[in-house]
């Protein structure tokens, strides 16, 4: 494990992939330097910025500052802000804005924003005019460790997350730490589910430091610098080595399967933030993989213990409105998760853990036991 950076050293991590290689620069105050680095990038480009309500109340202005004092013109789409923004509505919205913009092939899309800004205006950008570039200048701290990196982009269909989407590498990301100080707690936390993912899923080494040092990465600082520059080292390599989730890509997706139909089955609302729901998939994930005998209970109950420590939900019944309203049962949870993105010829896979920081890909998943396990899950107290 390196030792923690100081405040002040932005981070440049490489996602390589070739012709389409682009860097992450990581570090407080970057934002300042977008409009430099874009007018370097792409000499005389324009651009468009796309972000939500609540971001651009705090960094539409700085940002547009950046752009206009290296001479690059803008225009800002506005959306509003969560996961109803990541809908064909959202999409027909900003399409139709980047046309009359008159964003031209060789021009710009800026995603500022958390996650759902980034995928919705990737994917806007991936189908405009058959593809215009964009940056991703991410404002979350899932963003910023996760959704930023790699090119994943889409919307969610009412069936399922992320059901309709393209891959679409980003030209630049820009993660200034310092915009997260305007973040609340919760969606703090909700993106902090993230970078313990990397550390359970690959390096239990990292998973061993967030244990102790996860409260300075809240309370900002160069933990907060360090975790968000190993999270994207660690996404980089992966993307780099298998773009296009043919393989080990799927490692990323620990606890999704659990998660995303959660969000499903919550409505893709405020109930449940897709980071909250990757902390109860992660959980799930990890005891089921204890069910099965790959792990021993006690791993299972360490990365619980951590997420619960970090402020996370880890138990279905920790969603809200769970004792009111329930959720999906068993059967509606399974329906959901066979439109996962993993399933093959009908067979669900899911990632798994052989240890806390080893996590495996397993295929052709019997329903049966996971029914099973979903049953016994809905069935404990609140
Ligand atoms: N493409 C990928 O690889 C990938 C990876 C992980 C998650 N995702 C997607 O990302 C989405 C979740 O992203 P998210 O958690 O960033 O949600 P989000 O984009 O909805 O942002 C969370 C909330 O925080 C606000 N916000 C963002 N930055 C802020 C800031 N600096 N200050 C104040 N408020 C701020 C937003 O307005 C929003 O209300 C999901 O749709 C998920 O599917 C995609
Ligand atoms: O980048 C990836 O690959 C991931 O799986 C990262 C996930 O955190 C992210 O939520 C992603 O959008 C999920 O991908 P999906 O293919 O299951 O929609
Ligand atoms: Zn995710």
């Amino acid at each position: 494990m390196t030792a923690p950076l100081k405040h002040s050293d932005p981070v440049n991590v490489d996602v390589a992939l070739g012709d389409r290689a682009y860097d992450i620069v990581i570090g407080r105050g970057v934002l300042a330097s977008l409009g430099e680095r874009v007018a370097r990038l792409r000499p005389g480009v324009r651009t468009a910025i796309v972000t939500d309500r609540t971001v651009a109340k705090h960094w539409l202005e700085p940002t547009e500052a950046s752009l206009a004092s290296a001479g690059i013109p803008t225009s800002r789409i506005v959306v509003e802000e969560g996961e109803i923004s990541k809908t064909y509505a959202g999409l027909e919205k900003v399409s139709e804005a980047l046309i009359a913009a008159k964003i031209e092939r060789n021009d710009l899309v800026i995603a500022l924003g958390g996650g759902v800004v980034g995928d919705l205006a990737g994917f806007a950008a991936a189908i405009l005019r058959r593809g215009v570039d964009f940056v991703q200048v991410p404002t979350s701290l899932l963003a910023q460790v996760d959704s930023s990196v790699g090119g994943k982009t889409g919307i969610n269909s009412p069936q399922g997350k992320n059901l309709l989407g393209a891959f679409h590498q980003p030209v630049l990301v820009i993660a200034d730490t310092a915009v997260l100080d305007t973040l609340s707690p919760r969606q703090f936390r909700a993106g902090y589910a993230e970078v313990a993912k990397y550390g359970v899923l690959g390096d239990e080494a990292f998973f061993t430091w967030l244990e102790k040092n996860h409260s300075d990465i809240f309370k900002g600082g160069s933990a907060r610098e360090h975790a968000i520059a190993t999270s994207c080292r660690a996404k980089a390599g992966v993307v780099s080595r298998d773009e296009r989730e043919t393989g080990e890509r799927a490692l990323l997706n620990l606890g999704h399967t659990f998660g995303h139909a959660l969000e499903a089955a919550t409505g893709f609302s405020d109930r449940l933030f897709h980071g909250e729901g990757v902390s109860i998939g992660m959980t799930l994930a990890a005891q089921f993989s204890a069910k099965l005998g790959m792990i021993g209970e006690a791993d299972a109950a360490r990365v619980e213990r951590h997420l619960i420590e970090a402020g996370l939900p880890t138990r279905l019944q920790d969603i809200a409105g769970f004792a009111q309203e329930g959720l999906a049962d068993a059967d509606a949870l399974m329906a959901l998760m066979a439109q996962d993105k993993k399933v093959k010829r009908g067979k669900l896979t899911f990632i798994l853990l052989e240890a806390v920081g080893r996590a495996v890909i397993a295929k052709d998943v019997e329903p049966a036991p996971v029914r099973d396990f979903l049953k016994e899950k809905l069935a404990q107290k609140a």
